[in-house]
């Protein structure tokens, strides 16, 4: 089987929602390579208002004794416990999906009315289900795809798509470059072996994680300054949250060089929003807190990319 399903960006490209079938339920969901819990909403969930929930079909059954508890890297959470359920993504079935249903959600998951709970497409090794882990949408319907393959096409302020089990040339220019995955913490992490800032190279290498779920570029402080240098005028400024600059300014393109391939993101994709201060807030931000670098929606929207489980690999071309 294949099949596609249409995102749809948020505003300021802040996050990609996709509308899925869960048990007898649409709701509209974010999908996550960052993570690996697919959890939404139910009628009780508290804080649960003007969010689409999820109500058990027929067949689902209650997974008896397992809960789940997660945590985000931009600090929100939720938690709950788990049903058995089928859930449909662009007509791709995952008929014995653990269905993760919260009950409680932080603030800044209750105030974004725009996705009524996530989907994760990292790895199954970061699952949350205790005491009996869980596998992702992606591996439980891994061996029922035609290619044994997913494709997230993020773009700049216009729909695209998530397309599970085929790869269609009518969607990049080029050809794929694959590098392979690191899967060791359970993300889908990759190194870079340069970036560019303009026309200026930095022949160092990155490593960094391809992350649906997180809006922006963060990468190490040292990157981030060699970017802001050729921003005139910007500062970065933690009473703003990190790096601005007047919305008059003309930003650079950022490339990183993979295995031969250099991905471009136009400086016109490099502005997050307009504060109320009238200053630019920049989509390249510090990982520094992090540890390590976050190729999140700011730079997934400028490429197609392939997250090819069998053979630990990811692909990127030109949109
Ligand atoms: O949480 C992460 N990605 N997904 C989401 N963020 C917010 C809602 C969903 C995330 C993953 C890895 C690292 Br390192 C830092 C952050």
């Amino acid at each position: 089987v294949s099949g596609s399903a249409t995102n749809t960006p948020q505003p300021a490209d802040s996050e990609y929602i996709v509308p899925v079938t869960v048990g007898a339920s649409t709701v509209n969901l974010d999908f996550d390579t960052g993570s690996a819990d697919l959890w939404v909403y139910t009628s009780s969930t508290a804080g649960g208002a003007g969010h689409n929930y999820y109500t058990p079909s027929d067949g689902a059954t209650v997974m008896n004794g397992e809960t789940w508890s997660i945590g985000y890297g931009d600090g929100s959470s939720a938690s709950g416990n788990v049903y058995q359920d089928t859930v449909v993504v662009g007509g791709v079935t995952a008929t014995a999906q653990a269905v993760e249903a919260a009950q409680t959600v932080s603030s800044s998951f209750s105030s974004d009315t725009s996705n009524d709970g996530l989907l994760g497409l990292s790895w199954s090794s970061l699952n949350t289900v205790s005491p009996d882990q869980q596998k992702t949408f992606y591996d439980n319907v891994q061996s029922s795809l035609a290619d044994p393959v997913f494709a997230a096409i993020l773009k700049h302020d216009a729909p695209g798509s998530y397309d599970f089990g085929f790869i269609d040339s009518s969607k990049y220019t080029g050809n794929i470059t694959y590098t392979p995955a690191d899967n060791s913490q359970g993300y889908w992490g990759f190194t870079v072996d340069s970036y560019t800032v303009g026309t200026t190279v930095t022949s160092t290498a990155l490593s960094g994680i391809a992350d649906t779920g997180t809006s922006l570029l963060l990468l190490d402080d040292t990157t981030c300054g060699n970017y802001y240098a050729q921003v005139s005028g910007a500062i970065n400024d933690s009473s703003q949250g990190g790096w601005v600059y007047d919305c008059s300014t003309s930003l650079p393109d950022f490339s990183v060089s993979i295995n031969g391939y250099t991905a471009t993101v136009p400086g016109s994709y490099l502005t997050y929003d307009q504060q109320s201060s009238g200053q630019c807030y920049g989509g390249i931000q510090s990982s520094t807190a992090i540890g390590f670098n976050i190729f999140g929606d700011v730079f997934l929207k400028s490429q197609y990319v392939v997250f090819d489980g069998p053979n630990v690999q990811l692909g990127f071309a030109s949109q």
